[in-house]
């Protein structure tokens, strides 16, 4: 059997801890939204400041298909696909503090988030037997991380944690998503080619996943016009609201 994801304890507190939440209540917080909405960097951020754990969903996705491409498993198999995604020994850090994701014991952290798995991680998301296995390692993380957790993704809101404490649609336009996934890699693409990283792939990974639309009870928080720091500050106003 091979090993599935594991977690580990989050870090020591950080500096500007979160004082609005009793601490030992049980506490999920699950955020979704579009490439370049800031999911990963925002839920990290707020993963410290609640001395939570933090899953990055979208890190397994990308790491079945490194594997996939690894070995030599043609995307287009949806059977071999699914195999893949169950057989994979992966490991994925869930402290904030550490970003670490290892195959059978390889770590591919980095390796992850080259632009050739990036444009290739489509076809591993809209397989549905990927997605249930996937689905289940992430429900297995999210219940033995802890009394709380903050995860992120396309479909935790919905399918992963649909009864999360706390269930965030965090949004931004197409224009400052795209200027924020340009930003963040340093001017090196033409518009052309972020308009494919960024609306093209949610375009596919949409035919299987809404996360452009809250489902019942999911709040939906529009950073477009916020900065880093006012969106992390708004999605833990969310939380002292709601998980009261
Ligand atoms: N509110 C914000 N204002 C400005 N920049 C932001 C904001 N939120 C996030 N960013 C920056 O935007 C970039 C993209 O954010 P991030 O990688 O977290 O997005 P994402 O939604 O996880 O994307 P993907 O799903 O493609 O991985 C990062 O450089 C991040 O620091
Ligand atoms: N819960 C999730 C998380 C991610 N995906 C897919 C969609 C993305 O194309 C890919 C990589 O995610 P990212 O690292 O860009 O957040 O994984 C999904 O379908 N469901």
């Amino acid at each position: 059997m091979p090993t599935s994801a594991a977690s580990e304890a989050p870090a020591a507190a950080d500096a500007r801890p979160f004082s609005g939440f009793r601490l030992g209540k049980s506490l999920v917080v699950a955020i979704d939204g579009p490439s370049g909405s800031g999911k990963s960097s925002v839920s990290r951020e707020v993963a410290r400041r609640l001395r939570a754990a933090y899953l990055d969903t979208g890190a397994m996705y990308r790491a079945v298909t490194l594997h996939c491409v690894a070995t030599g498993v043609d995307l287009h198999d949806g059977a071999a696909v699914e195999a893949a995604a169950r057989d994979i020994e992966l490991f994925i850090s869930t402290s904030p503090d550490l970003e670490s994701v290892t195959i059978a014991g390889d770590d591919v952290t980095a390796a992850i988030r080259e632009p050739e798995v990036s444009s290739a991680v489509s076809a591993v998301a809209t397989t549905m037997g990927a997605r249930a296995e996937l689905i289940r390692r992430q429900r297995a993380l999210i219940a033995g991380a802890g009394h709380r957790i903050v995860a992120e993704g396309r479909d935790i809101t919905t399918v992963v944690a649909p009864d999360a404490e706390v269930r965030i649609l965090l949004t931004a336009s197409e224009e400052a998503r795209l200027r924020r996934r340009g930003d963040q890699l340093g001017g090196t693409q033409t518009d052309a080619q972020l308009k494919q990283q960024v609306l093209d792939r949610d375009a596919r990974d949409s035919a299987v996943v809404n996360f452009h639309q809250a489902a019942d009870g999911v709040v939906t928080l529009d950073s477009s016009d916020l900065d880093f720091e006012q969106t992390v500050s708004a999605v833990l106003d969310v939380v002292r609201i709601v998980a009261h």
